[in-house]
């Protein structure tokens, strides 16, 4: 596994070892030593979660505040997405930042997102089969989330408005000024 870190501090990107031989590939998608030596805390993750979504599928800018927080590492199964993850960690010196890569099932791509993180993103192939560990449960009573275009955020999700596929719930979400008060 090659671990890199990215423009923010404790958001990493992993890259599995891929074994490929005539039947096909195999990878370790998670392992914990991985973690121990990426982190000074160690990890539990606790819940996996799995989405499908069609092109221009947009999920997010989401977080679960207080106890809840989450950690995630996220991943693409099969298709592509742009994965955002955005730092709202208060007195972070990258506070209001983003991490911006793309996740697939062609390159494999892992993206750690630390607690304190808000993250989304948005199907850019046909469909994209996501998925994603948690080291935290879902609490519905502590779902947050960011409008994916708060101007001060100034995320390039690539694709037109017209293009992206939005739930009624995030179309209303706060910016990152107004979701912080
Ligand atoms: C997240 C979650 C949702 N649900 C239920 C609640 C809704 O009835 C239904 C769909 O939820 P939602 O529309 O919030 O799903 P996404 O838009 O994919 O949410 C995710 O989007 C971005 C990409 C994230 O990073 C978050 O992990 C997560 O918020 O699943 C659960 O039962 N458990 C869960 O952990």
């Amino acid at each position: 596994m090659k671990v890199t870190e990215t423009n923010i501090e404790g958001c990493f990107i992993i890259e599995p070892k891929v074994f490929e031989d005539s039947r096909g590939y195999f990878f370790e998608s998670y392992n914990l030593e991985v973690f121990n030596n990426m982190l000074e805390q160690s990890i539990n993750f606790i819940q996996d979660n799995e989405s499908f979504s069609v092109k221009g599928t947009l999920r997010g800018l989401h977080y679960q505040e207080g106890e809840y927080a989450q950690a995630k590492l996220v991943r693409v199964i099969e298709g592509e997405v742009l994965d955002i993850a955005v730092d709202i960690r208060e007195n972070s010196p990258t506070f209001g930042e983003h991490v911006s890569l793309i996740l697939s099932g062609e390159n494999k791509k892992q993206l750690f997102v630390p607690r304190g993180f808000a993250h989304g993103f948005v199907v850019l192939s046909n469909t994209a089969l996501f998925s994603y560990k948690c080291d935290n449960f879902y609490n519905k009573d502590s779902e947050c989330g960011i409008i994916y275009n708060d101007s001060e955020l100034n995320i390039d999700w690539k694709l037109n408005n017209e293009e992206l596929v939005i739930s009624e719930k995030d179309k209303i979400l706060p910016t990152l000024k107004n979701a912080i008060l």
